[in-house]
């Protein structure tokens, strides 16, 4: 019997990982795809914001959503279920793909696939990175990319006291193709650059420039890398570690009452971005006299917002998902939207 192969998308929080997926879905072409997506923190908007999506070949039953937060540590309790409970459909799926918390690292969910159960039934295809451009370029994850990058090369022993660069390296690490998204928000010198400086590191892969996650899934799927034989060449800061902290990043969510007006809810979202050090918000709000919803995605001041149908959410009452660095405070964060 041959193996299902599963495709592993991660990439930090907001790099365009769900927008993939949609456009994945949507060029499928009748593949059996099963979606499985991870999310940190209670409330999964990304499995929400699939389902939505309205597209004909995406059944709302090929959509998994696992919200018990990092998956390297729910591996024999939710994970593996969810893999054997997919393999053991009827019609089991062509082709399985998970899209990992911004903020997980993915070797952890690499050595799962090492598990008896799964791995004589599943086969990481491959695992893709997706890069925020805007954010490398502007040195979010690093001060300076290209430095440490060479510097990285130089010393292996470098120390990162930076919680978001081990993330980001990490999954630059164990990737088998870098998908560099967002490619409209730069111009040519800043795309070079962060291109250079994925290109410096140990780990040498294939980097492709994207918008909105437009990749042709022929490029994306089929990659047959084998990822769960291949650990070695997959550096982690946290090789070695038994356990890894968790407690570096925290996420609360919000209620949101009914706002006046769309601009008065970016207004307030503007605010807290502002004056606190969120990474990532998303979520939904009443508006005023309309039906629909209004969600909304910020990563970092970035805000985008499109009114959405409530599905299976309760009416009239809207949810935002924030995270942040360890510390952020939900009642400060509440606060200021209220203020903003
Ligand atoms: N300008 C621009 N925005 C993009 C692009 N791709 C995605 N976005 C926007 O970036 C925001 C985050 O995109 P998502 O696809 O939700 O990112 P994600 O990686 O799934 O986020 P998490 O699951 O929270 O880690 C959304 O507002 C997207 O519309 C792009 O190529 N250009």
């Amino acid at each position: 019997m041959s193996k299902i192969p599963v495709t592993i998308i991660t990439g930090f929080l907001g790099a365009g990982k769900t927008t993939l997926l949609r456009h994945l879905i949507a060029q499928s072409n009748g593949r059996r795809i099963a979606i499985v997506v991870n999310e940190f923190g209670s409330l999964g908007i990304d499995g929400e914001t699939l389902r939505g999506c309205s597209i004909p070949n995406c059944p709302e039953e090929d959509i998994v959503e696992l919200t018990n937060g990092c998956l390297c540590c729910t591996v024999a309790d939710d994970f593996i279920p969810t893999m054997e409970a997919l393999l053991d459909r009827p019609q089991p799926p062509e082709h399985i793909v998970i899209e990992t918390s911004g903020l997980a690292l993915p070797k952890p969910l690499l050595k799962a696939f090492g598990w008896p159960s799964v791995r004589t039934r599943m086969t990481v295809d491959g695992v893709i990175t997706v890069v925020d451009g805007p954010a490398v370029a502007a040195g979010r994850f690093a001060d300076d990319p290209e430095a440490v990058a060479k510097q990285r090369e130089e010393d292996e022993s470098l120390d990162h006291d930076n919680p978001l660069e081990e993330v980001y390296e990490d999954q630059l690490d164990s990737a088998d193709l870098v998908v560099l998204n967002k490619t409209d928000l730069l111009d040519e010198a800043a795309l070079a650059s962060v291109e250079a400086a994925l290109a410096g590191r140990k780990r040498r892969v294939r980097v492709i420039r994207a918008r909105e996650g437009q990749v042709d899934p022929a490029v994306l799927l089929g990659l047959s890398a084998a990822a769960e034989d291949d650990l070695a060449a997959r550096p982690s800061h946290h090789d070695g570690a038994d356990e890894h902290e968790h407690d570096d990043f925290t996420s609360f969510v919000l209620p949101i009452r009914e706002q006046e007006t769309v601009e008065r809810f970016t207004a307030r979202l503007e605010h807290v971005a502002l004056t606190h050090d969120v990474l990532r918000m998303k979520g939904y709000a009443p508006i005023a006299g309309k039906s629909l919803r209004l969600g909304v995605q910020a990563v970092g001041s970035r805000i985008r917002h499109a009114f959405e149908p409530w599905g299976n959410a309760a009416q009239g009452e809207g949810r935002l998902v924030v995270i942040g660095l360890h510390g952020l405070d939900p009642i400060a964060v509440q606060n200021s939207f209220d203020a903003g």
